[in-house]
């Protein structure tokens, strides 16, 4: 796949040296007297998977709808695929693919019909570059669903369909996808097929904004995750750099003397060399496990609620560095 082009003649296109697909600076959205974005600020590379994780009501769909250009922002500088969303066209528009909720309403189509007649909306804005739409057989191959190709949307089940919304997300070979909670009722199996179509895509260059509630998938998918909470992208980095900059404690476990032990502390190394230089060969069962995504965001997220000014726990205060 062949995304990393711009389209000749869009006038609209970041510099290709530049890489960045999304540029958000001093994101505000203001509901009537609610203020739901207070000041976000992230980019997004070409290529990358970037989580959105917040608590409910957070404002992550908000400020998707933001980027996909549904959603007017009270203010601050929005650069999508080298476009103003509030001003994107048709042509911009092609480049987006957008993964809505499940296909129930086209239940009479057949898998086929439906993403050839979906893909024909991408076919003017087809370039030598990026050749839109999707070949649909190559894309009913991509998403695992050949063996349904021919059935009737009505009749697959809840992860046939959900791979069903994928493709009908990536049909017209977007450049960037943002998916708003893509794998919420999948099975473990379809899910993980699901992860690796996503990773897939990725690996080809397009560029992936996804928001969840799931933080294993998040740790799984994400080269990057942002935490929205209070208003404001409150932690942005990998899962492990999120764990080293949040207070949560590593715990380490061993026996000794038939006796288990647990300790928790910020440095694991130091105590375990510690522990070893004093007990030796007496340790055994040792195990050192780092605090997870969920530990990490329990704890940033419990900090913000606790009290902390927003503007202490800004991305300066987790892992600006990572951007
Ligand atoms: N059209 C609207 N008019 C008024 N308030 C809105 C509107 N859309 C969203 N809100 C409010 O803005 C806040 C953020 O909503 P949003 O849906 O963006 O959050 P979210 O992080 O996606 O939440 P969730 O995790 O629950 O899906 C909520 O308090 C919601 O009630």
């Amino acid at each position: 796949m062949t995304t990393a082009h711009a389209l000749p003649g869009s006038g609209s296109s970041p510099p290709p040296e530049s890489g960045t697909v999304i540029d958000v600076r001093d994101l505000r959205m203001r509901y009537r007297s609610q203020e739901v974005l207070k000041g976000v600020d992230f980019t997004a590379r070409r290529g990358e998977v970037v989580v959105l994780l917040g608590p409910n009501g957070a404002g992550k769909t908000t400020t998707i709808e933001v980027l996909e250009g549904f959603r007017m922002r009270s203010a601050g500088d929005v650069t999508v695929l080298g476009a103003d969303p509030a001003r994107g066209d048709e042509r911009w528009r092609a480049r987006l693919g957008i993964v809505l909720q499940s296909w129930r309403d086209h239940g009479k189509w057949r898998v086929r019909e439906l993403l050839a007649h979906l893909g024909s909306y991408y076919a003017p804005y087809s370039t030598p570059l990026v050749r839109r739409p999707w070949d649909v057989d190559e894309l009913i191959a991509a998403v695992g669903l050949t063996e349904q190709a021919d059935r009737r949307v009505g009749t697959l089940s809840g992860g046939q369909r959900r791979r069903l919304d994928v493709a009908v997300g990536i049909v017209g070979r977007p450049e960037l996808l943002f998916l708003d909670e893509p794998a919420a009722g999948l099975d473990p199996e379809a899910r993980n097929e699901f992860h690796g179509l996503v990773r897939g895509l990725a690996d080809e260059n397009t560029t992936v904004l996804l928001t969840t509630h799931d933080l294993a998938e998040a740790e799984k998918l994400a080269d990057r995750i942002l935490i929205l909470a209070g208003g404001r992208i409150v932690a942005d980095g990998s899962a492990e750099e999120l764990s080293r900059q949040a207070s949560a404690e590593a715990t380490v476990r061993w026996t000794r003397d038939g006796q288990l032990f647990e300790q928790a502390t910020a440095e694991p190394t130091r105590f375990v060399r510690r522990l070893f230089e004093e007990h030796g060969e007496a340790i055994g069962g040792l195990e050192v496990r780092r605090p997870s995504l969920e530990d990490t965001y329990l704890t940033m997220v419990r900090e913000l609620e606790a009290g902390s000014a927003p503007g202490e726990r800004t991305a300066h205060a987790f892992g600006e560095g990572a951007r």
